[in-house]
């Protein structure tokens, strides 16, 4: 790309990129390995809500990737800390799991169905029709609608899984109400993301696997933006969209001899 500046920091995405759901993508260990050697800030930027960073890191340690919790940023506590700036001391009603309610506890917001200031859904594996039923009653009693991210649907090895923003879709068709997303490709989560690894949006570089999120929010914030199709884009597709990505590789195992 003309004129741009060297790739001084880098942030990546998480499923479809890394891993595969609980499974490495091959190439990965040896990225992360080459870029904690590099000594370069690097980010790992995920709209998976349900873990906490120290869990995720613990998970991803299980796989063999070595990402300490402090280089991990989710949509989760994006999530937080937008609320926490838009209504400190808040009320929120939680459709998801550990890692979006311990954001918010740690934000300073009580978790109750008792007439709060927001509904917000997160990422779970075990949504449930009451809490769907509570959340579309609270809404409509005049709850605002919180979305921790958009991914309609999540990579996996056997397959797309069903994400938040589809069950989003579900409420919204049930109340008539669109929530307001915080994740990629929300400019909020990167600003915080590029404060967060000290990094500069001209000499960083976005690596992600969904065009509708990673590539556009790393475009829109001013990065070089890589492309791997190991997720949820494939090659094909991407001649769809009206943007293009700086670069489309294969897998992050050949971007190493990029750091
Ligand atoms: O969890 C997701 C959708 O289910 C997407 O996560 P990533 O942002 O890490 O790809
Ligand atoms: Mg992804």
């Amino acid at each position: 790309m003309a004129d741009r500046k060297p790739i001084e920091s880098w942030l990546t995405d998480m499923d479809g990129v890394l891993i595969h759901e609980g499974t490495p993508i091959p190439g990965a260990e040896e990225f992360l390995r080459r870029l904690r050697e590099s000594g370069k800030p690097f980010l790992v930027l995920t709209n998976n809500s349900i873990y906490t960073p120290r869990d995720l890191s613990a998970r991803l340690a299980g796989m063999g990737l070595d990402v300490p919790e402090e280089s991990i940023w989710t949509s989760a506590l994006a999530t937080a800390q937008f609320l926490k700036g838009q209504r400190p001391g808040g009320t929120a009603y939680v459709i998801g799991e550990a890692g979006l309610t311990t954001a918010l506890y740690q934000a300073g917001y009580v978790l109750t169905d008792n007439n709060p200031d927001y509904v917000v859904l997160g990422e779970t594996r075990t949504y449930s029709f009451e809490a769907l039923t509570k959340a579309i009653r609270l809404i409509n009693q005049g709850a605002r609608f919180i979305c921790t991210n958009p991914d309609e649907t999540g990579p996996s090895t056997e397959g797309v899984l069903p994400a938040t923003g589809s069950v989003a879709a579900l409420i919204t068709k049930a109340t008539g109400v669109e929530p307001y997303f915080v994740g990629k490709p929300n400019p909020l989560m990167m600003r915080e993301a590029l404060n967060t690894a000290g990094a500069h949006s001209e000499s960083a570089v976005m690596i992600g696997d969904r065009m509708d999120t990673d590539i556009v929010a790393g475009m829109e914030a001013g990065m070089e933006t890589i492309l791997v199709l190991t997720g949820l884009t494939a090659a094909a597709d991407v001649e769809r969209f009206p943007y293009r990505p700086t670069r489309v590789v294969n897998s992050v195992a050949d971007l190493v001899e990029l750091i």
